[in-house]
């Protein structure tokens, strides 16, 4: 993934402070940490490429900071850019406060429960992200507010994303867009433009129960 020489400048800073905290709090999967520039670093900047005028992010579950630190290096020269990273551990949302400011990126973290805090994002939201962070029917419902005032979610998701789509629309009526990882493995990244509930879930045969 191209970026500036200012971004990468911001990254390598990001990383070396990842590294240093890793070491007394674990912020990604020790067995990822060779491949960080591919697995985390990548994997969070390709989203920029579906998205690529949105300014203002909402980053659900960001942990070490994957994708909303990355996003909020990659857009700190972008007037008005805005990250809010939503992270429910103290020590993790610490780390977050320390990334942005390291690097000096636009971003706010708020220590909380998503469900507490989606509502209080103030101002309009052009994307929400997450990864890792729950089941794509559970994630839509964290997102849906965002999405119903004009949000494109963006979530990245593994290679059971078709199980995961079943599921979630027993409960709501999407058409989300699929996107192969840029980043290889069996990556796929779900794009969704509106979200609406279903009145009564869905039954195993597709019709309403
Ligand atoms: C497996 S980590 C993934 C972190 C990061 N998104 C990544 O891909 O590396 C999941 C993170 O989401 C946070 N999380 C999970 N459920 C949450 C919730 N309901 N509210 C706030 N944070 C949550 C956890 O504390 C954890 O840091």
């Amino acid at each position: 993934m191209p970026v500036s020489r200012e971004t990468e400048a911001r990254l390598d800073r990001y990383v070396d402070l990842l590294l240093e905290w890793q070491a007394k709090t674990n912020l990604v999967a020790p067995s990822t940490l060779p491949s960080l520039w591919t697995r985390h670093i990548a994997d969070s900047l390709q989203l920029l490429t579906i998205a690529p005028s949105a300014k203002t992010w909402a980053d659900l579950g960001s942990g070490g900071g994957f994708p909303g630190v990355v996003l909020a290096c990659a857009l700190a020269g972008t007037p008005g850019a805005m990250v809010h990273l939503v992270e429910r551990n103290a020590k993790k949302a610490a780390f977050l406060r320390e990334a942005l400011r390291v690097t000096n990126s636009p971003g706010q973290v708020h220590l909380s429960d998503i469900g507490d805090s989606v509502d209080r994002i103030t101002g309009p939201v052009d994307c929400v992200t997450a990864r890792a962070v729950a089941p794509l029917h559970q994630l839509i419902g964290f997102a849906e507010p965002l999405v119903r005032k004009g949000a494109k979610a963006l979530f990245l998701k593994g290679q059971d994303v078709e199980a995961e789509l079943t599921e979630a629309t027993k409960y709501w009526n999407i058409k989300p867009q699929l996107h192969s990882s840029r980043t290889g493995g069996h990556g796929w990244i779900v794009e969704l433009d509106n979200i609406e509930r279903r009145r009564q879930p869905a039954t195993a045969h597709g019709t309403s129960a």
